[in-house]
């Protein structure tokens, strides 16, 4: 499925390339960090990384920030609240929580890709409040009440 997205460039922003998938069946568009100088993360900090973009998601789909895996595997760094959540109507900057979980500090240099987005469909959904639900075989049963 092909989706057509209006991305608006800030200032600070301006000089970077846009998003891009890394591959042709890549699932998410790299997203890069758009900070002046590089940024030191200690072990176990965060941050608040700007990417200089805002999108226009269309209605009906989300933006998802997602972590690199190089990144995590190599240096423990990965979005905090992966997945972030970009909404339809946001209309600020798309931002990367970014977390050191790793033992050493890194630096997150202007233009470095940090995390990828990827836009998917979203539901919305409409609740009717009910005295009772269906039944089923699972039941009230979860955490690991189907063993190992
Ligand atoms: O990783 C993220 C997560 C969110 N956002 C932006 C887009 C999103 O539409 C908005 C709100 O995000 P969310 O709903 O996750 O945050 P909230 O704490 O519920 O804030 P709000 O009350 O503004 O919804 O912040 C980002 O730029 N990056
Ligand atoms: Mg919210």
């Amino acid at each position: 499925m092909s989706v057509t997205i209006r991305v608006l460039r800030l200032a600070h922003g301006a000089d970077m390339p846009l998003p891009d998938y890394g591959t042709a069946g890549a699932a998410g568009l790299d997203l890069r960090a758009a900070v002046e100088t590089p940024l030191m993360l200690g072990p176990g900090e965060r941050t608040l990384v700007p990417t200089g973009l805002i999108v226009e998601i269309p209605e009906g789909f989300e933006g998802q920030v997602r972590p690199r895996s190089g990144l995590a595997a190599r240096h423990g760094v990965t979005v905090l609240n992966a997945p972030g959540t970009i909404d339809s109507d946001y209309r600020g900057e798309v931002k990367v929580i970014l977390v050191n979980h790793g033992d050493a500090p890194i630096s997150i240099g202007r233009g470095d890709r940090i995390a990828q987005l990827v836009v998917a469909p979203v539901s919305r959904v409409r609740l009717i409040e009910v005295d009772a639900l269906g039944s089923s075989i699972r039941g009230a049963g979860g955490f690991g009440s189907t063993g190992r």
